[in-house]
């Protein structure tokens, strides 16, 4: 099986309700399709959003990068090769992981569609049925409130509540959520970078001294501010988890050597892929750091790919934030992976079992 080609598609899928963190306020998901074409008639689809407040990636340049410098080292290759492959995939160019994340997730779809298997079972194998939590955006303190009850009837039992644009009322919207889902549901927080350490040190000890539990806070402080992270992971009992601040291996390395975070966020988009989120897997385990693995708000064929290192990995990965999906109005794609709400099933289809994807524009829409 050898590639042949390289094409995108551009899917768009309207949200629910409108995504909004202390980064960026969204109302679809709009995501760059990968699809690698072989010479046997086998397609391997990837993708990837532009998250560029996170990842510096436009949908511009992520397809900028495959085709001026991904796809000239891959067509002619083989997907046994996959190692090979990944190793062409991560050299061909500084950065730009989502561009490198899109491609992986084609290959890694395709070296399943090779062996006959779901990925998941070649990359370890486990319990193809798995439970994420859902992200309540930041908006009013009344709507948040009633957006968390909607999502704990809607049967999900851990909530991301986003927070992260005005500490007075950061502590006011956990407390209220907090009182009003009682223990039906875990509580993580997610600041997007938008504390102080100060700050994130005063609101968590706030939140701890009034009785507010909390399973975890994520990305307190600013990407780069692995002292600020530190800082308040020393001071805090909540276990503070890392996001913005790791993206590959080396800043995994970096972290745990500065006891900056107790867990680690790991993102598809942010590895550039699956070889170096299951590198970022194996690290962790070997150093006793639990892991997340999450996800951008994207569609539901990158989530696939970060469902299957989620079962394979479940050691490690204790906790699953994979709600993109269910923050999206429908799921146009048809893949081997069943998204229903909480509870996420993997089926036994090759690879990544993509059967079809409604509503993808041509590539010549992308320019517009
Ligand atoms: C969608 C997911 N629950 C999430 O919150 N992901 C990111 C933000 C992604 C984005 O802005 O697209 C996170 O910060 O964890
Ligand atoms: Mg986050």
């Amino acid at each position: 099986m050898k590639i042949t080609d390289i094409r995108f598609g551009m899917l768009r899928v309207p949200l629910k309700t409108p995504f909004k963190t202390a980064l960026r306020s969204v109302e679809q998901v709009e995501d760059v399709v990968v699809m690698v074409h072989t010479d046997t008639g086998h397609v391997g689809h990837g993708s990837a959003p532009a998250t560029a407040v996170i990842t510096g990636d436009t949908h511009g340049s992520i397809m900028a990068a495959i085709s001026g410098h991904i796809v000239p080292r891959l067509v002619g290759q083989h997907i046994a090769n996959l190692n090979h492959l990944t190793q062409l995939v991560q050299g061909a160019i500084e950065r730009n992981t989502s561009a490198k994340a899109a491609v992986e997730i084609a290959l890694y779809d395709l070296w399943g569609q090779l062996h006959g298997a779901p990925l998941y079972r070649l990359l370890g194998g486990g319990d193809p049925a798995i439970t994420t939590d859902i992200t309540i955006s930041v908006d009013y303190i009344d709507k948040m409130v009633s957006d968390a009850l909607a999502a704990v009837d809607r049967g999900f039992e851990s909530l991301k509540i986003k927070v992260g644009k005005d500490i007075g009322l950061d502590i006011e919207r956990t407390k209220a959520i907090h009182a009003a889902v009682g223990g039906r549901a875990l509580l993580r927080l997610d600041a997007n970078q938008g504390w102080t350490p100060k700050q994130a040190v005063f609101a968590l000890q706030a939140l701890e001294d009034a009785g507010v539990k909390l399973d975890l806070v994520e990305q307190p402080v600013k990407a780069r501010d692995l002292e600020g992270m530190r800082y308040v992971t020393e001071r805090v009992n909540t276990p503070v988890m890392a996001d913005e601040s790791v993206f590959g291996p080396r800043e995994v390395i970096e972290l745990i050597r500065m006891g900056a975070a107790d867990i680690v966020n790991i993102k598809l988009m942010k590895s550039g892929g699956i070889s170096n989120a299951v590198r970022i897997a194996d690290l962790c385990s070997l150093y006793g750091i639990e892991c997340m693995i999450g996800c951008m708000l994207e569609s539901s064929i990158g989530v696939a790919a970060a469902v299957h290192v989620a079962v394979a990995k479940a050691d490690v990965i204790t906790r699953v934030d994979l709600d993109g999906p269910s923050l999206c109005r429908h799921d146009p794609v048809a893949s081997g992976v069943r998204f229903n709400d909480a509870e996420i099933r993997v089926t036994d289809a090759p690879g990544l079992g993509i059967r079809g994807i409604e509503d993808l524009a041509a590539a010549h829409d992308l320019a517009a």
